[in-house]
């Protein structure tokens, strides 16, 4: 099966690296610099699971594509999506499967305009991994699930050439027949936990050490998931009682990936993460008072960020 991953950053690094590290045909789709970078050092992961080196990996920048693929794992930023979708166009045939791993749903919707909803399938990573200035994929906690399916829930010969292709890969590979579910859930938890670490400028646990931190973490979870069930896709009580118990761990370090961008001064999902979320409450949102103070406040950080303010 012919791979390519789109972005090699630390998602697209990460499982792309580890699918390479098992003898896959992987190619990444880069821009110039990371392209440079991977020649010079090549693909290099720090993992508690398992470091890896991978000299000089296969890449390729946007014109260069020249043929389809037969699985694009599209690994980019939400604000990268437009630009991702143009550079990745000439590798799309008849037969290519599209996984993104991207938080939140909307690029679903862009995805299928672009490409039509048969290419599309659902998918997302549950990890914690971050990019270092030099390039290297650091993996920064014990998960590595990537999960993937057909948005119908069928169980079709195309997803299970991609399990089988993943299945020496050392990750979670997981076949889902309710992958939207299961992509609503994550974003409940990670809108929550996102919208909470950044708004308070902490992991998890410092946050319950503070006066009204659980009260406030445990509503905005509230907030999500009421929007979720507008959605036609409540999360279940297990999934809400597990989302729950993290969001309120004590002592726990947790924090997203988007609190560790806008730490570093970075562009943030905002709109993809949270104002989506907001969106979907339609007339509801009015009441959802944790969530729209979780947005503005991510906006208020890119508009000091990029100075439009
Ligand atoms: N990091 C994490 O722990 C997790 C992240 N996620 C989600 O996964 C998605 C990806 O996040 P993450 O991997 O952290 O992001 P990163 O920023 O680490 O990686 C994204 C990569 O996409 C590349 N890229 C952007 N535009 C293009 C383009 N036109 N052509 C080729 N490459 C391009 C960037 O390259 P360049 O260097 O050129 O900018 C960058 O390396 C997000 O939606 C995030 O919310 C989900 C679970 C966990
Ligand atoms: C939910 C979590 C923490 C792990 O996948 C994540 O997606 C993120 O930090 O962006």
């Amino acid at each position: 099966m012919r791979i390519l991953i789109v972005g090699a950053g630390a998602t697209g690094g990460y499982f792309g690296g580890r699918l390479l590290q098992a003898g896959q045909d992987v190619t990444f789709l880069v821009r110039a610099h990371r392209s440079a970078q991977l020649a010079e050092h090549g693909l290099v992961i720090r993992s508690a699971l398992g470091n890896v080196e991978l000299p000089a990996p296969r890449t390729v920048q946007a014109g260069g594509l020249r043929e389809p693929f037969d699985l694009i794992v599209v690994s980019c930023k939400a604000y990268h999506l437009p630009q991702v979708i143009e550079d990745m166009a000439p590798a799309v045939g008849p037969d290519t499967m599209i996984v993104p791993l991207l938080n939140g749903m909307r690029h679903l919707d862009v995805l299928d305009g672009r490409f039509g909803a048969g290419h599309v399938l659902g998918g997302q990573c549950v990890i914690a991994a971050t990019l270092d200035k030099q390039g290297v994929v650091h993996h920064l906690n014990q998960s590595h699930s990537l999960t993937f399916g057909e948005r119908d829930g069928s169980r079709s010969g195309r997803v299970e050439r991609v399990l089988a292709a993943m299945s020496q890969a050392k990750f979670e590979p997981r076949l889902s027949t309710t992958i939207l579910q299961d992509m609503w859930d994550k974003w409940v938890f990670l809108a929550s936990l996102a919208g909470i670490t950044c708004l308070m400028r902490a992991p998890v646990g410092d946050i319950m050490a503070a006066a009204g931190g659980e009260a406030a973490a445990l509503q905005l979870l509230e907030d999500c998931r009421r929007v979720a069930a507008r959605n036609q896709h409540a999360p279940s009580d297990a999934v809400l009682a597990r989302a729950c118990s993290v969001l309120t761990e004590k002592g726990s370090k947790l924090s997203a990936s988007m609190m560790r961008d806008l730490e570093q001064g970075g562009q943030i999902e905002a709109d993809h993460v949270i104002g989506d979320m907001l969106a979907r409450a339609g007339e509801e949102a009015e009441s959802l008072a944790m969530l729209r103070t979780a947005y503005t406040h991510l906006k208020a950080y890119e508009a000091r960020r990029d100075g439009s303010g």
